[in-house]
């Protein structure tokens, strides 16, 4: 879920925790239904502005903007840490971070172990070294890249308006309210304007960017008015009021897309015949144990082809797949058991050598008989 600067900035200045509490109390309820969620919060230029209302008024540069965020971070994790009975963790990351694969793949591995714990991850942007996504960036876009690194099952967006509007309802008054939106034409990416207050970043238009980012992954958005404690408690209970995005793939189909427009294969992982039974038919991950060798010079992140060994030198593709651990890795702990990871390298990235959502299989739609038999 993604909190705007719009819920958290006070009039007068700084943070605070009029609207933040019942979204709080809305994740509480989500929490004891079992519900995971990723935090993605705005608010700290909005905090850090105060803080150095005496040195700043003026000055709208960047290095200004950073310091800013730099010092109102700390009270943007402090204000939700208030309103939790349980540790929160804080994680800065910045788009530049998401494109790198090594660093997509550590970012991933970070949040679903915090979420293993039971622990709310708290997002930002590293706005203190993110000089593009201050000037141009925003967190509605990050809190969809975060949705589909997660594989989150919905994004929820809340903002200071109950959805989204035919035009910005502030500036048209005969705007209507969107409930649903089946497809993001350009008419509709067309509705949308730029920020309502001066604390928010982006308006509706990053919004809808972001619905489309996640649509791409499989995942709905929802926008929806966190100023209405009517509308949030209402959504606790599962029932709707804002905006619906759909998405027109399906999560699978979607997860496989990307795996296809992953850059070229670049080694092999040879794996023995229960391996390629559990991972063809079982949808398994792939563990050391069941692995063979690795050849090719291939590192943690990159794309690589899951194959048995048939006769007169053949191989029979599997499946294709990114890999956790690099070649080198892989042929150190061939055929351990995932507990003896550790031991053997001194670290560890994980049980899977190759995790079930980021392998293609020949079953999986088609993906591989075409370019493999
Ligand atoms: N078509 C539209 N429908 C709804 N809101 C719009 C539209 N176009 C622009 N907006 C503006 O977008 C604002 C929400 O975005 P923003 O100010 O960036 O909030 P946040 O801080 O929650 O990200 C609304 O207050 C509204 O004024
Ligand atoms: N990272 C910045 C917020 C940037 C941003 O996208 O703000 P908003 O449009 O209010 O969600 C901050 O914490 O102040």
């Amino acid at each position: 879920m993604k909190v705007g600067s719009s819920l958290l900035a006070a009039d007068t200045g700084g943070l605070s925790t009029r609207y933040a509490l019942g979204l709080a109390q809305f994740i509480s309820a989500c929490h004891a239904d079992g519900r995971e969620i990723v935090l993605v919060s705005s608010g700290a230029v909005a905090a850090g502005r105060l803080m150095l209302r005496d040195h700043s008024h003026e000055d709208t540069s960047n290095a200004a903007r950073q310091a800013m965020a730099a010092l109102g971070q700390t009270q943007t994790v402090a204000l939700w840490q208030r309103l939790f009975d349980h540790p929160l963790a804080q994680v800065l990351l910045t788009h530049d971070d998401l494109r790198d694969r090594r660093r997509y793949l550590n970012a991933r591995a970070t949040l679903s172990e915090l979420l293993n714990y039971k622990i709310m991850p708290v997002v930002n942007e590293n706005d203190t070294v993110a000089i593009d996504e201050l000037t141009l960036g925003d967190n509605d876009n990050l809190a969809a890249i975060v949705a589909a690194l997660v594989d989150a099952d919905l994004l929820l967006i809340a903002t200071d308006i109950d959805g989204l509007y035919t035009a910005d309802p502030r500036t048209n008054l005969d705007a209507e309210p969107v409930n649903e939106v089946l497809e993001l034409t350009t008419e509709i990416m067309a509705m949308a304007g730029c920020a309502g207050s001066s604390v928010g970043t982006g308006g509706m238009r990053t919004k809808l960017e972001a619905a489309e980012k996640a649509a791409t992954a499989g995942i709905q958005t929802v926008l929806f008015n966190g100023r209405d404690s009517e509308v949030v408690s209402l959504l606790a209970r599962g029932q709707l009021r804002g905006t619906l995005l759909h998405t027109s793939a399906t999560r699978l189909h979607a997860r496989k897309y990307w795996l296809r427009h992953m850059p070229a294969v670049t080694g092999h992982i040879h794996v023995d015949a229960g391996a390629a039974h559990a991972i063809a038919h079982e949808g398994a991950s792939l563990l050391p144990m069941g692995i063979i060798r690795a050849d090719g010079m291939f590192q943690r992140g990159d794309m690589v082809e899951i194959v048995t060994d048939g006769d007169a030198g053949m191989l029979h593709v599997i499946a294709r797949g990114i890999a956790q651990y690099g070649a080198a890795e892989i042929n150190r702990i061939a055929r351990t058991h995932t507990r003896d990871i550790g031991d053997r390298l001194g670290y560890s990235y994980g049980e899977n050598v190759v995790h079930r959502d980021d392998l293609a299989t020949l079953g999986d739609t088609g993906l591989l008989t075409g370019e493999y038999a």
